[in-house]
């Protein structure tokens, strides 16, 4: 399959230092065209078109490469994305590093249903699962947990801590230093857990804004 957009995605993901091979991106291919088919039903998320895939697609594939070098850390790294929403990050980085295995945890029923269908079209249903719970009722462990606009951090890094295995990464895709800064204030004031957190610039291809990765660790 060649994708619509193909030429973005090329020069997006060389800038990224990503190689994808012909599987891959044909699995990112049935993913946008899966995303771009159900987004005007499901009202996913608020852009279309090449600002879809670079906004959301290439976004969350800035960060694959630190992803990688953490779970090269772990034996058998098992990851997962919280508050998936359309599988952002979780199903790019699922097709960007296919040697690992992912859940996926969403708690709103429309969204669970197009994650399902999305994992199927992609061919990732043997090793992308998804949790149609709240964060609140998942009982397993992982070695690296993403999300991307999900809760401010004081408000789930309790919940999260106990879900996360030892030695392992909270690695939250976020905007503004300073905003985050001030969100591990918040943090430290007022969750029982205790982190240590580090920040890993992004560049976004074809976006001129601010992006980073905030990693963090149980202390
Ligand atoms: C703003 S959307 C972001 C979706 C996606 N991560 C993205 O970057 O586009 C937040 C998602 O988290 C889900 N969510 C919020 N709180 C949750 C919880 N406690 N457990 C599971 N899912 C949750 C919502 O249903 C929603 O789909």
């Amino acid at each position: 399959m060649t994708g619509k957009y193909q030429k973005l995605l090329d020069e997006g993901l060389s800038s990224l230092s990503l190689h994808l091979d012909q599987g891959q991106r044909d699995q990112l291919d049935a993913y946008i065209a899966e995303f771009e088919l159900f987004n005007p039903v499901y009202k996913l998320v608020a852009a279309s078109g090449e600002d879809l895939v670079i906004r959301h697609i290439l976004d969350s594939l800035s960060g694959a490469p630190t992803l990688a070098s953490l779970c090269a850390t772990f034996a058998s790294c098992r990851i997962a994305d919280f508050g998936s929403g359309a599988g952002l990050p979780g199903i790019p980085l699922a097709i960007a590093l296919p040697s690992y295995s992912f859940t996926l945890v969403e708690r709103m029923g429309r969204r669970v249903d197009f994650l399902r269908n999305a994992l199927l079209r992609a061919s990732l249903q043997d090793r992308v699962r998804v949790i149609d719970k709240d964060l609140k009722e998942v009982k397993d462990q992982f070695d690296v947990i993403t999300f991307r606009a999900f809760h401010p951090l004081a408000d789930i890094l309790d919940l999260v801590a106990p879900l996360l295995g030892e030695g392992g990464y909270v690695c939250a895709y976020k905007a503004l230093k300073e905003q985050v800064e001030e969100e591990l204030v918040q943090v430290e004031r007022t969750c029982k857990s205790t982190w240590k957190a580090r920040f890993v610039p992004l560049e976004v291809p074809h976006l001129e804004a601010s992006r980073m990765l905030c990693l963090m660790q149980k202390i």
